[in-house]
């Protein structure tokens, strides 16, 4: 690549350097202006390597492209981008809103990728290994507060300080510092009580904490008082004084971007001059740089799209490195390039140091040095991050009442309302009975328990289950059965007048009995069977009732009972009681359901909330990888699932009596684990979504078809065969088959019904991980 150094300056402009006494030239272009006597030109010798020289400025975009949207439909808000900013200097990027500063930022800091064209940053390629971007070399101060509102401006100092790895004692000093500096009330104020303005310092507080490289800074000064602001560029000023720190800054306060080194001003995605302030007021003629920003766009307009011709770019610092052996003397560079495709000259200015003061030498060093590498760029983790992020995590928690409530109170009140609301047999069932043998008007109906072979109808309806069916009298079958059609009674139940009599034949005559004879000892039944459970319970009561009456009466008549049974002997179950309840059958699955969906329900807008707070950016930009985002969370999650889980099952086990017959173990860490996969659960939907309601929308949604197809209120197998395959392919349904087998067998981790419960749910868990963290990695893109 060719340099434009070649062409002669037409005139140079020397302004002395904020403060420190030191100069810097500017070069003007044709149009007029001081010539810096002592200006020779640098003489051109060919680029060592372009990737060394672009490493040597504190940031350098080449050819940056990038859109928003699908490539189809794409919002295209960077063309053809290409910046310079030089180490040590105070960068301004000016533009109006919308066009594109924010997203060129984000890019810069790692936060987003080009579509296509390079950014260097620090000497390395954000996002890349020992770069060190996003990470600590990097101050950045979002546009949004981004900062957590429940905590403290100490804590939220903490939580940063962490991350950027310094220690406790060093924060506290820092804190120190800021809290005069910006002008911030006590240290112990909780951000979001703060006011707009406070916020925002703190954010610039944020930004400042670590003392990073490169400072980027997304309109610091908005809602600050003039005072403030002033102070907050003397601040800038100052700590780029020696060279070692760069700042980039967008404003909207186009005038106080006087106090920059540098000046881009931005529109439409690209950068229509990138100058020294007093370069672009002269080269432009002008009082103000608003005026020059509205002359270059109205110039913009008129040229139309730019043309596609090559750009030119040189390397003003590189070029400066090459030349340094004059160390003595100022050196400046003048390139001609086609910035951005805009055909319009584009003078740089050098700054170059007095040696007397320190700073050249200082510069020298700095530029011909290797670029750093962070240290911390291999490591996994560090301690501080960690620290950082469980401590965020639980302070979130601990600080909001409705989410503790949701992970304690919620689950212990949904295993006491299932306790108690599913699987207990159905009471007070009323059932209307026309009982002939009785006398209507007496309503009496003797109940005898020796071998009297009387009044059997009343001897039966006292084998009823008393806290089960509740009887009422009716005069007719008519009567009853009307009773039943409009909703009086589940049942109608009907006695002949000589009930007992052909009773009492049928058993004395066995096959002899006649039809009639068989007719009239028949207790005649009309059940309303709209209700499945309370119709069969009451047709098993019934039938029970019979058996109990049978063999009661052969007892007391010196008769072998058994002759009142049907000739089906049922042994003591093997597993499971003879007397098996709903409860015991629903149990595993609805603990499974409580502890999955609750985390997805806690995870599944963790995530979001970050996002849309801008807290995940920031702390991405911070150096928090995916990976330990995702991680801090499964931690706090274990530990929440750990309290969920011993609530669950102390009062489904110990308070409701569910039988447990197997390993106790087992059951909790198959529960655990479960928790764990309906937290990854909640990441995917979290990565996905990008609105809490969508995410809500999404968990709600998925609710109802998994607890339907988990078998865990019906047997699979009452499934059609394929919809069993996919109920197999679910995350509860294998579990729930094994936490029943735990629970109701005793069966341990030898049985293939058990392990293949623990094997699905770690399947799950590692794919649910593994989407979240793709999907995740995808969306920085
Ligand atoms: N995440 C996003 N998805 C889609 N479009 C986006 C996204 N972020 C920004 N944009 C669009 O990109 C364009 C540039 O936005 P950007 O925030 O970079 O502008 P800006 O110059 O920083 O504006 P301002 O000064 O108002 O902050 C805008 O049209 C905006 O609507």
């Amino acid at each position: 690549m060719t340099s434009g150094v070649g062409n002669s300056p037409d005139v140079v402009a020397m302004e002395p350097r904020n403060g420190n006494g030191s100069v810097s030239v500017g070069i003007v272009d044709n149009g007029g202006g001081i010539v810096n006597p002592a200006f020779q030109p640098p003489s051109l010798l060919s680029q060592q390597s372009t990737v060394w020289t672009r490493r040597q400025q504190a940031v350098c975009v080449r050819h940056a492209f990038k859109h928003y949207g699908s490539a189809s439909k794409p919002n295209h808000v960077l063309s053809n981008l290409n910046m310079t900013v030089a180490k040590g200097t105070i960068y301004g990027l000016l533009g109006a809103s919308g066009c594109g500063k924010t997203t060129l930022l984000s890019c810069i800091v790692g936060r987003r990728r080009l579509n296509t064209g390079q950014i260097f940053v620090l000497g390395g390629k954000p996002g890349t290994k020992g770069s060190g971007v996003p990470g600590k070399r990097v101050g950045y101060m979002p546009q949004e507060i981004a900062l957590y509102g429940e905590f403290s401006i100490k804590e939220t100092m903490m939580y940063f300080g962490w991350i950027f790895g310094m220690e406790t004692s060093e924060i506290n000093d820092r804190l120190q510092f800021l809290l005069n500096f910006l002008d911030l009330p006590s240290q112990s104020r909780l951000v979001k009580n703060l006011s707009g303005g406070q916020q925002r310092r703190v954010s610039f507080a944020v930004a400042l904490m670590h003392d990073p490289e490169l400072l980027i800074l997304d309109e610091p000064t908005v809602g600050v008082d003039p005072l403030l602001r002033q102070s907050i560029w003397n601040h800038l000023v100052q700590i780029t004084k020696d060279g070692h720190k760069t700042v980039i800054i967008t404003t909207h306060y186009i005038e106080e971007a006087r106090q920059a080194h540098t000046i881009g001003l931005m529109r439409s995605g690209r950068l229509l001059a990138e100058e020294s302030p007093r370069v672009l007021l002269s080269m432009y003629h002008c009082q103000s740089l608003e005026e020059v920003f509205l002359k270059l766009s109205r110039k913009q307009g008129t040229d139309g799209q730019p043309q596609e011709t090559p750009v030119n770019i040189s390397n003003n610092i590189s070029l400066a490195t090459l030349n340094w052996g004059k160390k003595d003397e100022p050196v400046y560079v003048t390139e001609e390039s086609g910035v951005v495709g805009l055909n319009f000259h584009q003078s740089k200015e050098v700054l170059a140091q007095d040696q007397s003061n320190g700073i050249n030498g200082k510069l020298s060093e700095m530029q011909m040095m290797e670029p750093q590498y962070d240290s911390s760029c291999c490591e996994i983790t560090t301690r501080g991050k960690t620290k950082a992020l469980l401590q965020k995590n639980f302070l979130r928690m601990w600080r909001n009442v409705g989410v503790m409530l949701f992970i304690f109170a919620l689950p212990v009140m949904q295993v006491i309302l299932f306790c108690l609301a599913i699987g207990r047999d159905p009471t007070g069932l009323h059932l209307a009975v026309v009982n002939k043998e009785m006398d209507w008007n007496t309503m009496e109906c003797p109940v005898y328990d020796n071998c009297t072979l009387n009044m059997f109808s009343c001897r039966y309806l006292n084998a009823l289950p008393k806290d089960t069916v509740v009887l009422d009298y009716y005069e007719t079958p008519e009567k009853a059965i009307n009773a039943v059609k409009v909703g009086d009674a589940w049942g109608a139940l009907y006695f002949t007048e000589n009930f007992t009599d052909a009773l009492v034949a049928r058993m004395a005559l066995g096959r002899e009995s006649d039809d009639e004879t068989l007719d009239q000892s028949e207790v005649r039944v009309w059940l309303d069977m709209s209700n499945q459970q309370i119709g069969l319970m009451l047709n098993r009561d019934l039938q029970l009732s019979y058996r109990d009456f049978g063999q009661g009466l052969l007892q007391s008549c010196d008769q072998n009972p058994k002759l009142a049974d049907i000739p089906i002997q049922f042994k003591e179950p093997i597993y499971g009681s003879s007397d098996p309840s709903f409860t015991d059958f629903v149990a595993p699955g609805v603990i499974l359901t409580i502890v999955f969906f609750l985390a997805v329900a806690l995870t599944s807008s963790a995530l979001i909330i970050e996002r849309t707070e801008g807290l995940l950016d920031r702390s991405w930009v911070a150096g928090v990888t995916p990976l330990e985002i995702l991680f801090s969370h499964v931690i706090t999650q274990f530990v929440v699932m750990c309290g969920q889980t011993a609530l669950v099952l102390i009062f489904m086990i110990l308070v409701f009596g569910v039988e447990c017959k197997g390993d106790i173990t087992l059951v909790i860490t198959l529960t655990i684990l479960q928790g764990l996969c309906g937290m990854c659960f909640g990441f995917v939907i979290s990565a996905i979504c990008e609105l809490e309601r969508n995410a809500i929308q999404l968990a709600l949604g998925s609710f109802y078809p998994t607890l339907l197809l988990s078998g865990v209120i019906w047997p699979v197998e009452g499934m059609p065969i394929l919809l069993r395959y996919v109920s197999y392919c679910l995350p509860l349904t294998m579990a729930t088959t094994s936490l029943r087998s735990i629970l109701t067998r005793g069966w341990n981790l030898l049985e293939p019904d058990v392990y293949l419960g623990f094997v699905s749910t770690i399947s799950w868990i590692v794919l649910f991980l593994s989407i979240s963290m793709a999907v995740l990695k995808f969306k920085r893109g």
